[in-house]
C-alpha cells in the first residue's frame, strides 16, 4: 500500500484503543511506520489531587493499550512509548528525535487542548512536521450539523431530528487496523521504558479498584455487553438511581477505551428494531454531541453563561455562602436525596443523571449559589468528568443554558426523593444512619414524629443535619433572583 510519510506519531489523548479507532487507523495507513506516544501531561496533572482515580484509569488503561499494541505490531520491542512531562514540549520533541514526518491526534475542541495543539502544531513546522487532527470520539463535529440557515443550533430536539436524519452507516464504518498492525515501529532501545506505575508520577493508588470500575478497552467492553442485556429497558429504568439503568460507560467514553461509534451503531440497529429503552439511550448519546458541538462553536460558555443575561443574576456571596457551600459538598444539607448523591460522588467518582440534575438544582435554586461552584466540584469528583456535558449540564440547571429548563421550574428535593426513589433503597444505602426510617419519613425526616426519630436512632442536628435552608422560602428567593433575566432583552 503507497504512503504519504514514511514515519508517523499516533499521539493517543482521549482515544486509549486500539479497537475502531479512526485516529490510529489513519496513522497506518498514511505512514511507512508508525510510532505511537501518552503524555502525562504535567500541566493537567498539576491541578490534580495527589488521589485521583481518573489517573488510575489511564495508567491502568496505558497498560493495556501497550500491549495491545505490542501484540498488534508482532514485535517485542512494539509498544507505547508513555512520558511524564509538558505535552506542548514533549511532542516537537519526540517527534523530533523519532526523525516523523507527521503526527496524528484525536481532535479536541475543549479550549485548552485547541490551544496546546496550536502551540504543538507551530512548533512542529518549525521542524517541517505535519499536525494532522482526525475526529473519533464524535459522530458529528463542530458545524457539520447546521440549521437549515446555516446556523449552529441551540435548541435540542431539532438538533437531534436533523443529527439522526444525517446518520449513515459510513458514520459508523469500523476502522480495523489489525491488517496493518505490522507497520507499528518498534521502539528504539531509549524509548522502551515500562508505562510509569502511579508513584511514578507522583500519584497514589485510588479505591478504583475496590470500586470495581473496570478500565481500558476490556473494562468498556465488559460495561457494554452487560448493559446491552439491559438497553430495551433503559427508558423506564434510567431515572432511578437504585436501579442498575444506565451504562456506566460515561468514563470510558471520556478516555475513549470505547469507540462512540460501536456504541452508536448498536443502539441504532435496536432502535430501528424496535426497542424504546435504545432510541431512549442512542438520544443520550447525541446530546453528548450537541454539547460538544456547542463547547466548539461557543467556548465562551467555559466561563460564561451561554444566555448572556442570566450573568446578570447576583449569586450568594460571602461566609454564610461558603458554609452552605461546604455543606452541599460534604452531603450535609438536611435534605437525604442530595446528601446521598453527595455521598455517591464523594466516594466513587460516579452520580446518577437524575441526582445531577437534583443536586445541581439544590445548588444554584435552593442555596442560591453560582452555577459554577457547583460545575467546579463536580469537574474535581467525577470520573467521567467533560467540560463540555459537565458545563451544559450546569447551565441546564441553572437555565441559562441553551434548551436549558426554565428558570421558574425548581425541582422540590422531597418529591424527587417520593418519586425517584420511592422506597429510599438509594438514600438507605448511601445514609445508614436514616436506614431504620420508614419508606415515607426517609424523604423528610423532620417531618417523622419524635418517637419514630428516636426508634430510628435518628437524631436531627446530630447523627443527620436538621435542613440548611427551607425549600419554599428558598423557591421564592429564587424567583426573585432570577426577576432580573425578565428585564433584561435576550442578546
Ligand atoms: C449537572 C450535570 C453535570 C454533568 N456532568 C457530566 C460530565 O462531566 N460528563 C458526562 O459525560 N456527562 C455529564 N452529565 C450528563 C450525564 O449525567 C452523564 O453522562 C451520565 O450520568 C453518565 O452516566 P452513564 O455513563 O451511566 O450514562 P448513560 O445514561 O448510560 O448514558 C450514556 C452516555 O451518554 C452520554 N450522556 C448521557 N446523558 C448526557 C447528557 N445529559 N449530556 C451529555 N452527554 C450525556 C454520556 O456520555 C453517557 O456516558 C452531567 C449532567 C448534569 C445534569
Amino acid at each position: 500500500m503507497p504512503h504519504d510519510f514514511d514515519t508517523g506519531l499516533m499521539w493517543f489523548r482521549r482515544d486509549l484503543r486500539t479497537t475502531d479507532n479512526a485516529t490510529l487507523h489513519q496513522a497506518l495507513r498514511r505512514c511507512r511506520q508508525v510510532h505511537c506516544v501518552f503524555i502525562f501531561d504535567t500541566e493537567i496533572l498539576a491541578a490534580l489531587p495527589r488521589i485521583d482515580r481518573r489517573v488510575e484509569f489511564i495508567r491502568e488503561s496505558l497498560s493495556e493499550l501497550d500491549e495491545a499494541l505490542r501484540k498488534l505490531s508482532g514485535q517485542a520491542q512494539g509498544g507505547l512509548i508513555v512520558r511524564h512531562a509538558l505535552a506542548s514540549d514533549e511532542i516537537p520533541r519526540l517527534a523530533c528525535e523519532l526523525q516523523v514526518q507527521a503526527v496524528f491526534a484525536g481532535r479536541d475542541d475543549e479550549p485548552q487542548a485547541l490551544a496546546r495543539d496550536q502551540q504543538v502544531a507551530h512548533e512542529l513546522q518549525t521542524a517541517d512536521i505535519t499536525l494532522i487532527t482526525c475526529k473519533d470520539h464524535v459522530i458529528f463535529e463542530r458545524r457539520e450539523i447546521l440549521t437549515q440557515g446555516g446556523t449552529v443550533y441551540g435548541v435540542f430536539t431539532p438538533y437531534k431530528r436533523n443529527w439522526l436524519s444525517r446518520l449513515a452507516p459510513e458514520d459508523l464504518a469500523d476502522h480495523p487496523i489489525d491488517a496493518l498492525g505490522q507497520r507499528l515501529a518498534a521502539r528504539p532501545l531509549e524509548f522502551q521504558a515500562r508505562v510509569p506505575t502511579l508513584a511514578d508520577i507522583g500519584f497514589e493508588k485510588s479505591n478504583l479498584s475496590t470500586l470495581k470500575i473496570p478500565t481500558g478497552m476490556h473494562g468498556g467492553s465488559q460495561l457494554f455487553e452487560d448493559f446491552f442485556e439491559r438497553m430495551d429497558s433503559y427508558d423506564t429504568t434510567r431515572d432511578f438511581p437504585a436501579v442498575k439503568g444506565p451504562s456506566y460507560l460515561g468514563v470510558h467514553l471520556r478516555f475513549g477505551t470505547v469507540s462512540i461509534r460501536q456504541l452508536v451503531a448498536t443502539a441504532w440497529q435496536r432502535q430501528l428494531a424496535g426497542s424504546a429503552g435504545a432510541a431512549v439511550w442512542l438520544s443520550e448519546l447525541v446530546w453528548r454531541d450537541f454539547y460538544v458541538s456547542i463547547l466548539a462553536n461557543f467556548p465562551q460558555v467555559a466561563q460564561s453563561a451561554f444566555k448572556p443575561e442570566y450573568d446578570a443574576i447576583a449569586w450568594e456571596t460571602g461566609l454564610e455562602a461558603q458554609a452552605l457551600f461546604t455543606a452541599w459538598c460534604e452531603g450535609r444539607t438536611g435534605y437525604p436525596l442530595v446528601d446521598a448523591a453527595m455521598a455517591q460522588i464523594n466516594q466513587t467518582g460516579y452520580m446518577h443523571n437524575r441526582l445531577r440534575m437534583v443536586v445541581g438544582s439544590f445548588l444554584v435554586k435552593d442555596l442560591g449559589l453560582d452555577w459554577r461552584w457547583g460545575e467546579r466540584y463536580f469537574a474535581e469528583h467525577l470520573n467521567d468528568f467533560d467540560l463540555s456535558a459537565n458545563n451544559g449540564g450546569w447551565q441546564w440547571v441553572a437555565s441559562s443554558g441553551c434548551d436549558a429548563q426554565p428558570y421558574f421550574r425548581i425541582f422540590n428535593p422531597v418529591s424527587q426523593s417520593e418519586k425517584f426513589d420511592p422506597q429510599g433503597k438509594f438514600i438507605r444505602r448511601y445514609l445508614p444512619q436514616l436506614a431504620e426510617l420508614s419508606n415515607k419519613s426517609i424523604h423528610a425526616p423532620w417531618l417523622a414524629k419524635p418517637l419514630e426519630l428516636q426508634a430510628a436512632g435518628v437524631t436531627l442536628g446530630g447523627n443527620y443535619p436538621i435542613p440548611i435552608v427551607q425549600h419554599d422560602e428558598a423557591r421564592a428567593k429564587t424567583l426573585a433572583r432570577y426577576a432580573v433575566v425578565k428585564k433584561i432583552p435576550s442578546a
